[in-house]
């Protein structure tokens, strides 16, 4: 099955809501873990066993394992597999990018089955140019994983750069952020079974908390299918709402997971199970 019915099915029997699994030093400390790889190993095991059954996405952010070096990776390694085997989609949010052959690399230890570091699908940066991840994206359709490519990310700092209109390109007038939109859109409705997938399997990063028309992103127009899938961090912590979910994604609200982690991990070992169902309420009574 590809990534994009995988999520299809996630989408129809959990909703949106994708757990972030975060283990910034403070939340340790909160979940009454030691600031270290067992720490973050454990942490990540917890959020997994809150998350089993009442979502169907999670994504470990890769950066607060890695700075537990080796050990890190270990813990990872394992949190990985436990999500996996809760029957979760797990997004790792690693964001690479590099030349292809280094890419194709980075492909190979977060996508191939049976790597240490599996996941369903990453995060991935096409700042080296869209030719830079196309072997990645045939990798992905062809084992049936899955890409979220950065286009217009949450941190505020990053629209001088998006926003940037191309010069020499076939895509020339467009923003870097719709023009990557624009790619990822025709690389699903390429597909040789593209008509019959309701979803596609490789989406876009667009967070919560942007303007997507002053983006330069056609958030108006129909929806094409197969669907893009998009990766919206930014709710909750960043100060994305969900109540203007619709107004923010438009016509690409079909396609949006949302994206929370420090929100929701704040409640505590205690309270995240209550705080996932609230967040699980919340977003069905908006009816993406
Ligand atoms: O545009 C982006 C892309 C990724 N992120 C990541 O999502 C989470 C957000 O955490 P919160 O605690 O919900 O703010 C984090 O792992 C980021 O690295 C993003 O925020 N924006």
């Amino acid at each position: 099955m590809s990534f994009g019915e995988r999520l299809d099915l996630v989408f129809a029997a959990y909703g949106r809501l994708c757990v972030g699994i975060d283990p910034h030093a403070a939340l340790l400390d909160r979940w009454g873990q030691p600031d270290s790889a067992e720490g973050a190993r454990e942490f990540g095991v917890r959020v997994v066993e809150a998350a089993a059954g009442r979502v169907g996405i999670v994504k470990p952010q890769v950066a607060f394992f890695e700075r537990h070096g080796a050990a890190g990776y270990a813990a990872l390694e394992r949190v990985l597999a436990e999500a996996r085997d809760a029957g979760l989609l797990v997004i790792a949010d690693a964001k690479r990018g590099d030349i292809g052959t280094s890419v194709e690399a980075y492909g190979d230890a977060w996508l191939r089955p049976g790597s240490p570091l599996e996941a369903d699908a990453m995060t991935i940066s096409a700042f080296q140019g869209l030719g830079s991840i196309e072997q990645v994206m045939h990798r992905a359709d062809a084992t049936g994983k899955g890409l979220f490519v950065l286009a217009a990310t949450s941190n505020p700092e990053a629209a001088a750069i998006q926003r940037a209109v191309l010069q020499q390109s076939s895509r020339a007038g467009a923003t870097v952020a719709a023009a990557i939109c624009s790619a990822v859109s025709e690389w699903n409705r390429s597909r040789p079974d593209a008509a019959s997938r309701p979803v596609g399997s490789i989406g876009v990063v667009l967070g919560a908390t942007v303007d997507l028309r002053a983006a330069g992103l056609d958030i108006e127009s129909e929806p094409v299918r197969p669907l893009m899938p998009v990766l919206a961090p930014g709710f909750g912590h960043q100060g994305g709402e969900l109540s203007e979910l619709r107004g923010t994604f438009r016509s690409l609200s079909a396609g949006v997971i949302v994206s929370e982690s420090r929100s929701i991990l704040s409640a505590g070992p205690d309270g995240i199970v209550d705080e996932i169902a609230r967040r699980v309420d919340e977003i069905g009574a908006i009816g993406v």
